[in-house]
């Protein structure tokens, strides 16, 4: 069934609250007045889409403008889409699939962002628009009695309110986020949005806390943010440390941070939510099993403009290959592109050649970060190989050493 009815129009700032209000029936969650204040800052609404049924707003989907760090230190335009929801009175009648089809046409045409990225409230929703599954997100739930500590590492740790580390914070950030696939610009109203720390938002947890390290020559090279969730039982104290961030410009920093975390007396677990596969953690305590990690999906990416996209990014080898290409929503993107790199320096034409590798749009999306193994895709029968060894070359080259994450949800 579709909906004649309901239009499509681009958002404008008097939008704003009766989106907000519908994104609160969406997600199940009343708006905060406090938490609307330092969202609207971060709300551009020509990046907005409203589905508009008579005078009511019954979906929307929108864009954030910032970078995204893709393998090899390049932080590259990305579309951050987010907020998107429909009224249940009209769901399943096609809206979200013409929410989709139009921001990615509009981002296409723009021609700015060769990449649109975001987190998935349901994994099944966003493969039929050509996002691809980028990178896993580990979840640790940690023990502290039994995990063991990771060892003392030099330097000293400095902690106070995050606004007043705010510039500090903000210089190790920009320092670390281009080495780190998947993590995005922050602007000033970011920094306020995320240090914000709205009570309706604690779940019952403390302030948020923040601890910066300084290197043995004074240098501040990391931070963490973090929160305590209060708890006593029969057996005492039983407090969870609410770890939101870790960011270490190097070992020791990195050392030095976890090591705090782990230490902090009355508490008896720690969570955290954006690790990635590859997190050093795992490496630093006695009992990583003890760590309690999960996996999940991460940052789901889509490939806008594939070959400024495929130029943008490094590769971790050479590679030659002919990938024909299926994308149903952006036909730009369709047919057969010759992909040549050393490694830095990436040429991506339109060509007439025989394929080495067949597949659709998401799955370039998938391999984009450098995260999810094209072969394996393959052993799912999702990428097919038409030349033998061709797999194998494009997997090498598309694996970044650092595993794709994000840092926050957006
Ligand atoms: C980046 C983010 O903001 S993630 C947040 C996404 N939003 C939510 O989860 C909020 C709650 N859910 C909703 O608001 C709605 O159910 C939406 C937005 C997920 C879907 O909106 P609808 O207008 O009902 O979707 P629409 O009718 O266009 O469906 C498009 C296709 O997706 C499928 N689909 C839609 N929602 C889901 C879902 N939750 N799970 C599985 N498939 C889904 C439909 O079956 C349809 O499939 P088809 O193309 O094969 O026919």
């Amino acid at each position: 069934m579709t909906s004649p009815d309901v239009v499509l129009r681009t958002a404008t700032a008097d939008d704003f609250e009766p989106v907000a209000t519908m994104l609160g029936v969406v997600f199940h969650h009343t708006q905060d007045p406090a938490v609307l204040a330092v969202e609207r800052p971060l709300v551009d609404p020509a990046r907005g889409l409203v589905a508009v049924d008579g005078d009511t707003i019954v979906g929307h989907a929108a864009a954030f403008e910032r970078d995204m760090a893709v393998p090899g230190g390049v932080a590259l335009p990305c579309a951050h889409v987010t907020g998107v929801g429909v009224l249940p009175t009209h769901r399943r009648q096609g809206i979200l699939r013409r929410l989709m089809e139009q921001q990615l046409r509009d981002v296409a045409a723009a021609g700015r962002e060769p990449i649109a990225a975001l987190w998935a409230s349901e994994t099944a929703i966003y493969p039929r628009f050509g996002y691809g599954a980028a990178g896993a997100r580990i979840r640790f739930q940690a023990d502290l009695t039994s995990t063991g500590l990771p060892a003392p590492a030099p330097g000293r740790l400095r902690a106070g309110p995050p606004d007043t580390l705010r510039p500090e914070l903000v210089k190790v950030y920009d320092e670390v986020r281009v080495r780190r696939p998947g993590w995005s610009s922050r602007d000033e109203h970011w920094w306020t949005y995320l240090l914000s720390d709205v009570a309706s938002e604690r779940d019952g947890a403390t302030e948020r806390q923040a601890v910066v390290h300084e290197g043995t020559d004074g240098t501040v090279d990391g931070f963490a943010l973090w929160r305590v969730k209060n708890e006593w039982n029969r057996g005492g104290p039983a407090a969870e440390v609410r770890v939101d961030e870790v960011v270490a410009a190097g070992p020791e920093a990195y050392r030095a941070l976890w090591r705090f975390l782990f230490s902090l007396d009355l508490t008896r677990e720690l969570s955290y939510s954006f690790a990635t596969p590859d997190e050093p953690l795992l490496h630093l305590v006695a009992e990583p099993r003890r760590l309690g990690a999960t996996a999940g999906d991460g940052l789901w990416v889509r490939l806008v403009d594939v070959p400024g996209a495929l130029r943008a990014r490094a590769y971790s080898a050479p590679l030659d290959a002919v990938i024909k290409l299926t994308d149903a929503i952006l036909p730009a993107n369709a047919g057969r592109w010759r992909l040549t790199t050393d490694g830095a320096r990436t040429t991506c034409e339109r060509t007439t050649e025989d394929a080495d590798l067949v597949c659709d749009v998401l799955e370039l999306g998938a391999a984009y970060l450098g995260g999810t193994s094209l072969a394996a895709l393959g052993r799912a029968g999702r990428v097919h190989e038409a030349r033998p060894g061709a797999l194998a070359a494009a997997d090498t080259a598309f694996h970044w050493h650092q595993a794709p994450g994000g840092a926050e949800v957006f």
